[in-house]
């Protein structure tokens, strides 16, 4: 299979901090890919490799089977035929709409004449048809931005980069901007990179989420698997999949809090464990129904539902949404759905957990 992008062992080294410890990728044509991960852990140096902006130590990049770089090749960004998007929308200010989205065109020499169709085709698409003279200054955020689109994709880029696009605009113009990104992109069938430190804009966005940590890719996953089956306890924390806890698999079973369930793993692992339990797989009851006891410690109204803030027994905190809860203060049940939780040994490795035959839930405390 031919791929839009294909990377192989991209290592990358400022001095001893190590920004790309061996990066192995490949994103079929029409796909969308993010970049996520906390501050530091390499996106940018990557997508930087990508556009030509940064040359790695080691490794292989591929655009559609061409090689732009490895040891001792290096094509420039210009003949990487990619369109740009950064968070900071980059436009000239001196210039107008029309002629910074023209901009590209022009650096390929197609001729004014020529370069008028495709400047009204790339402004008409992210719904700006009628700004063409005016400055970029005299525009909104959430304008800039869909400037700086038209112009990425006006020569038709094979790869779009973007560096945190929508970081840069207040909450409600992120999610209308990121639905008419989403459009576009379907609507021109776009190869894409984005990078982001924000799960929301990364599950918005993309077909599949590339967790990077300490410059070494976590996970490679659509969005729904990558919330619903984390590969590691950061990535859960990371992606805000559920609550996490720590429990402990013994001869009795799985102990949480001051509870213990008929579980054990299938590899007969025992010791302590990371748990993940997500909201789908917890539900609020009478205090003596539930397989978990927790006392109300927070409770706030957002509207479609209940956040609610839960101490266990052991005095660990619990997530979870509820349409209606008792007040702050009261002692509820929490049913637990065993079959959604996640468990890992001490060492992040994941385990496989089954119910144990021979042991039945009680209370431990
Ligand atoms: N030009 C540079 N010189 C020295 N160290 C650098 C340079 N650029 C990046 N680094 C280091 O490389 C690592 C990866 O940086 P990078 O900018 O790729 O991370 P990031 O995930 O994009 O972070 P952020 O979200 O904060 O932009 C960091 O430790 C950073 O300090």
């Amino acid at each position: 299979m031919k791929y839009a992008l294909q990377i192989a062992g991209l290592h990358k080294r400022f001095g001893d901090t190590l920004a790309l410890g061996g990066i192995d990728l490949a994103l079929p044509r029409g796909q969308v890919l993010a970049l996520l991960g906390p501050s530091g852990c390499g996106k940018t140096t990557l997508l930087r490799c990508i556009a030509g902006l940064a040359d790695a130590d080691d490794g292989e990049i591929h655009l559609d089977g061409e090689c732009v770089a490895a040891p001792g090749r290096h094509l420039s960004p210009d003949d990487r035929r990619l369109g740009m998007v950064f968070q900071d929308y980059a436009l000239w200010p001196h210039m107008s709409v029309y002629q910074n989205v023209a901009f590209p065109l022009e650096m390929q020499g197609v001729k004014p004449n020529a370069r008028r169709p495709q400047v009204e085709w790339a402004l008409s698409v992210v719904g700006l048809a009628d700004y063409a003279e005016r400055a970029p200054g005299a525009l909104s955020g959430g304008q800039q931005q869909r400037v700086a689109l038209a112009r990425a994709i006006v020569a038709r880029p094979r790869l779009l980069l973007m560096d945190e696009p929508l970081s840069n605009l207040d909450k409600g113009l992120r999610e209308s901007l990121a639905l008419e990104i989403r459009g576009l992109i379907e609507e021109l069938s776009l190869t894409a990179v984005f990078v982001t430190h924000d799960q929301h804009e990364a599950f918005a966005l993309a077909d599949r989420v590339a967790v990077l940590q300490q410059g070494r890719l976590q996970q490679v996953d659509s969005p729904e698997a990558l919330f619903h089956t984390p590969a590691t306890p950061a990535i859960a924390d990371f992606v805000d999949a559920g609550t996490l806890l720590d429990g402990r698999l013994d001869a009795h079973g799985l102990a949480i809090a001051d509870t213990r369930l008929p579980m054990a793993a299938a590899c007969g692992y025992r010791g302590d464990v990371r748990l993940l339990l997500p909201r789908r797989a917890l539900r609020l009851c009478a205090p003596d129904d539930g397989l978990l006891r927790a006392r109300i410690t927070g409770r706030l109204f957002q509207g479609e539902h209940l956040s609610l803030q839960l101490t266990l027994a052991d005095g660990s905190a619990l997530k979870l949404h509820a349409s209606h809860a008792p007040e702050r203060g009261c002692q509820v049940g929490i049913d637990l759905d065993v079959t959604a939780l996640r468990a890992w040994d001490d060492r992040a490795h994941l385990l496989d957990l089954m119910p144990h035959a021979d042991v039945t839930a009680t209370a431990t405390g």
